[in-house]
């Protein structure tokens, strides 16, 4: 047998020469939280019920919540979230799928420019394409190592412990489990920083400067900061790094909460009432912009640019701007891809490198008498 630099792949048996692999043995597995497949009553009430099922996104007792969620909220909520679903429905499918895909194939494209042999691939935390799913794709592709890049920046138990707990989920019922690595947070990440700035700024130089910038990120009960998860400090850090990438004083800006569901406190400020009473306050525009949200989706393009807008309007407000998230921006790909590539390290995806020991594999196998 001789001593290779590659296991399993590729192999030396019964006196052949090795073949170069034609496929990359590493994958990234890029999670977002979910859509429905279509915006019907239906279809939202399938992706409402394994969402809101989930114990890290609500922490009260089984039992007293399933009678909410089944006795209320799924009578009455998928026929409002249809609606608002419809309203940024595309040709293609969720703007959150297609953002999250096209986010994928950029990153691919990005690695495999720098040399990476890597498969990159995205999956959904609730709906499709599910994260067991993917991975059983790549488990039968060859796939022997897979980093798990999470779509959001800020920790916290509700989303990114949710997308790990469904990698181990479906690793407890796999015999040969693949290498994995899980990227955990990125939200003070100088590329993820400067991503979000440069997409600021070049709002900025089409239509010129707000009088406050509300920075909003989603919302989570209030109860899992006293808990400990790091979500919301992560928020406010992001916060912190982006102003001073923007050069803005305190008082040109505001963090605030958004997406509150149910009567329980969540973080705040919360972001509508903030709205409002800018509005009020006699405050002119308002640009708002979600550095927790990475792909545009009903968050960002329902709640914030339709619902958002017209309540600051209402409230006196005269110019509202809602800034697209980072989406497919090259300076948010090239962010995305050295997060990936530092988490990658040590695993070999060079194509260089590995090309070289290939050759030098096949030239000593037939030295040994192999056929070619
Ligand atoms: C009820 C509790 C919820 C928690 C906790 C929560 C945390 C959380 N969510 C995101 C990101 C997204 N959420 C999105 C939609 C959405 N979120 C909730 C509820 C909670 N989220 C619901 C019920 C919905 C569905 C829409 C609705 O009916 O209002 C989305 C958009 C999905 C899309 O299809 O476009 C994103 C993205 C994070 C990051 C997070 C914790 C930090
Ligand atoms: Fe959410
Ligand atoms: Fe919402």
């Amino acid at each position: 047998m001789l001593d290779s630099p590659f296991r399993p792949e590729p192999t030396f048996q019964h006196g052949k020469a090795p073949t170069t692999p034609t496929r990359s043995t590493t994958a990234i597995l890029f999670c977002n939280l979910g859509t429905p497949d279509d915006p019907t009553p239906p279809a939202v009430r399938r992706y409402l019920a394994e969402f809101l099922s989930d114990h890290r996104v609500i922490e009260i007792p089984k039992v007293i919540w399933n009678l909410i969620l089944h006795g209320i909220i799924l009578r009455t909520r998928p026929k409002q979230s249809a609606a608002k679903y419809a309203s940024i429905w595309t040709k293609e499918g969720s703007p959150l799928r297609l953002w999250t895909a096209k986010q994928a194939l950029l990153l691919q494209g990005w690695l495999g420019e720098r040399g990476h042999r890597v498969t990159v691939r995205y999956a959904m935390r609730y709906g499709n394409p599910s994260i067991p799913a993917q991975l059983d794709a790549l488990k039968a592709e060859g796939v022997t190592r897979v980093l798990i890049v999470p779509a959001y920046p800020q920790y916290s138990a509700t989303s990114t412990a949710s997308v790990f707990d469904a990698v181990y989920g479906w690793a407890q019922q796999i015999r040969s489990i693949p290498e994995l690595r899980f990227v955990n947070r990125y939200h003070d990440d100088p590329g993820y920083i400067a991503a979000l700035a440069h997409q600021v700024r070049e709002h900025w130089k089409h239509h010129g400067r707000p009088d406050k910038l509300v920075l909003s990120f989603h919302g989570v009960p209030e109860r899992t900061l006293h808990l400990g998860d790091p979500y919301h400090c992560e928020c406010h850090k992001t916060a912190r790094l982006l102003a001073e990438a923007l050069d803005l004083k305190p008082s040109e800006f505001q963090v605030t909460f958004q997406s509150r569901l149910g009567r329980a406190k969540w973080l705040e400020p919360y972001t509508e009432p903030t709205l409002i009473a800018l509005g009020k306050a006699g405050v002119k525009r308002v640009d708002v912009f979600c550095p927790g949200f990475t792909s545009d989706c009903l968050e960002t393009l329902e709640e914030i640019a339709m619902e958002g807008r017209a309540a600051f309007l209402t409230a006196g407000g005269k110019e509202f701007h809602h800034i697209a998230c980072v989406n497919d921006q090259p300076t948010w790909i090239a962010a995305l891809g050295a997060i990936a590539q530092n988490h990658l390290a040590g695993w070999p995806t060079q194509q260089g490198p590995d090309q070289v020991a290939l050759d030098a594999m096949r030239a000593r196998a037939v030295a040994l008498g192999a056929k070619e």
